[in-house]
């Protein structure tokens, strides 16, 4: 059980036979269901991530989990996100400056100009999973310019399953690390993907020195243009 930021509105998560999960607001003085919002497990579509191992609501981007649009304020408690700091806008950019002049053929310009205006925040603790997806909520504009993911790991790192078309199975895997950057533009904007295990202890000690934190787990900050 979870209470919303202002402390007035008690949600509780939970998953069903097939592994969809689902986020219940609570009617307090009558001890009934509100309001049930379904389809966040299909992380096809959800951004909500939960800790299971405390049952607990931990960070929503702004997507509906009824429509799968991205929206303005979260339905849940009407809260309505910060901006993306200025900060992160330049490690994107950075990024991608970087990760062009690593591949290019010649000495062209990046095949996009990409300025990303969501950045979906999830936590993983131990056992923290994200099943096979796409990422195809955004505009329709921005999936067809191929505009690019970009995503942070931080902490712990994580098995990364990717392409293989829409069969888990035949998937690649790739271990990321605290500190690596993964980009998927262009013709590879649609891949699949999932994370399939985190590995427990294995952020940098100076992460966890520097920063204080006792159990870090995987923090993945992923930034996409979506209205664009
Ligand atoms: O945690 C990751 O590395 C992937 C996140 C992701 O694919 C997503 O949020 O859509
Ligand atoms: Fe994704």
């Amino acid at each position: 059980m979870s209470y919303s930021a202002d402390g007035t509105r008690l949600f509780s998560c939970g998953s069903n036979k097939e592994g969809g999960s689902f986020l219940v607001e609570w009617n307090e003085s009558e001890g009934v269901v509100k309001r049930t919002y379904h389809g966040l497990g299909k992380r096809s579509v959800g951004v909500v991530q939960f800790d299971t191992t405390k049952n607990r609501f931990l960070a929503a981007a702004v997507q509906d989990p009824q429509t799968n649009k991205y929206v303005d304020q979260r339905p849940s408690d009407g809260s309505v996100p910060p901006k993306i700091p200025p900060e992160f806008l330049t490690l994107v950019h950075s990024a991608l400056e970087d990760s062009h002049s690593a591949t290019r053929l010649s000495n062209s310009k990046p095949p996009f100009t990409f300025s990303p205006d969501i950045c979906i925040v999830n936590f993983y603790s131990q056992n923290g999973r994200l099943g096979f997806h796409q990422d195809k909520a955004e505009s329709k504009p921005s999936l067809s310019a191929g505009l690019p993911v970009v995503s942070f790991s931080i902490g712990n790192s994580a098995e990364f399953l990717y392409g293989g078309g829409r069969d888990v199975d035949k998937a690649n895997k790739v271990v990321l690390e605290s500190g690596d950057v993964l980009i998927f533009g262009g013709k590879a904007r649609n891949v699949f993907h999932g994370v399939s295990a985190i590995k427990p202890d294995s952020a940098p000690i100076s992460l966890i020195t520097e920063t204080n934190l006792r159990n870090p787990g995987r923090l993945n900050l992923t930034f996409m243009a979506v209205l664009s």
